[in-house]
């Protein structure tokens, strides 16, 4: 395999984990984090792959950094960061590819919880990338026996998939929290990927990519396993734990929390129906309890399965 130099941005439960898959395939890993004792620029210097893997808070203010430093005009960015930006709704993708408009982006997005992944159970993901060849370079850098890395040419729509399924997880926690059963949950999801698409579609999002592993896979993954943060604010919110509580003990981010009120801000300009975020939302502002958002959300008019 050729060897790469890959620099990762962000030493957090992600970062951590695709630094390691990257060393036990043999390439030279520089890890960064903003407590670290290494600058950016000399973590960064001669990277042929810089992957950030930083929360949505921190995307922009890592990537007017970098933007002040030199780099070789080849160097590919990698975001792995599952969020939006509130001020712009740009997804991280676009804000690494606004901040370098000359160099390739891809997104690695997939049902991909850190803690299993760190176990070495085996895991597939996806990279994409409007330059095929950046893609394919991603792919060949982090595939393996364990990760099984497949290329799209949809990487709004692959990265959407990741973001969006967030809010998702934190209503199926809800769901098995309030012990709801499992064609509750199974209704819950696939409601949940039919809000995902519409809105998905605002970005230019394909709607097939919502069905491949970065869409449909993420979703199952994590509304399903306790792992997930997101699941773990809905269920923990069931429990009657307030937001401040749960967010005060929980280990890392759930971006689901700030992804949800963004996309309501958007759903609302844009008369876009999401009645499952929109009971998140309310949840989430502690205007309404589990229990009465499960009564709002059984109780809508009666409708025919798709359109509005
Ligand atoms: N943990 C997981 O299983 C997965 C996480 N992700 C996504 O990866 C991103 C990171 O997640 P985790 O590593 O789990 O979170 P984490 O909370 O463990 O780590 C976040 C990292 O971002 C850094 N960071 C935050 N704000 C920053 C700023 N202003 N400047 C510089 N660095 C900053 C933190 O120092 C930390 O290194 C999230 O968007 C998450 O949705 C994606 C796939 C899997
Ligand atoms: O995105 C993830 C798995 O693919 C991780 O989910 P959480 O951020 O909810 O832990």
């Amino acid at each position: 395999m050729q060897e790469t130099t890959i620099s990762i941005l962000g030493a957090g439960a992600w970062g951590a984990s695709l630094a390691n898959l990257a060393l036990a395939n043999g390439h030279r890993v520089r890890v960064w984090s903003r407590q670290g004792n290494e600058t950016l620029a000399e973590v960064i210097k001669d990277a042929d792959i810089i992957l950030s893997a930083i929360s949505m808070k921190g995307v922009r203010e890592v990537a007017l950094k970098i933007q002040s430093l030199t780099l070789p005009p080849e160097t590919i960015f990698v975001t792995a960061t599952k969020g939006l930006e509130p001020e712009t709704i740009y997804t991280p993708s676009q804000i690494w590819q606004s901040c370098f408009p000359n160099h390739p982006v891809v997104v690695l997005s997939g049902p991909n919880l850190s803690k299993e992944i760190d176990q070495s159970l085996p895991a597939a993901t996806v990279v994409a990338s409007s330059v095929d060849s950046a893609a394919a370079r991603v792919q060949l850098a982090f595939s393996s026996s364990r990760f099984r890395v497949y290329t799209n040419p949809d990487p709004v729509g692959v990265e959407l998939g990741g973001t969006l399924k967030n809010v998702i997880a934190i209503a199926a926690g809800v769901c098995d929290g309030l012990q709801l059963g499992t064609n509750a949950k199974a209704a819950l999801v696939t409601r949940g990927l039919t809000e995902i698409i519409r809105i998905g579609n605002c970005w230019g999002a394909k709607t097939e990519t919502f069905y491949g592993l970065s869409g449909l896979g993420d979703l199952l993954a994590t509304c399903n396993s306790a792992l997930s943060r997101n699941y773990q604010v809905g269920y923990q919110l069931a429990s009657g734990e307030t937001l401040t509580q749960i967010l005060a003990k929980l280990p890392g981010t759930a971006e689901g929390v700030n992804t949800c009120q963004v996309l309501i801000q958007l759903a609302r300009q844009q008369n876009i129906v999401m009645p499952i975020t929109e009971q998140v939302y309310r949840l989430l502002q502690s205007e309404v309890t589990p229990k009465q958002a499960l009564d709002e959300l059984m109780l809508r008019d009666i409708k025919p399965e798709y359109g509005y």
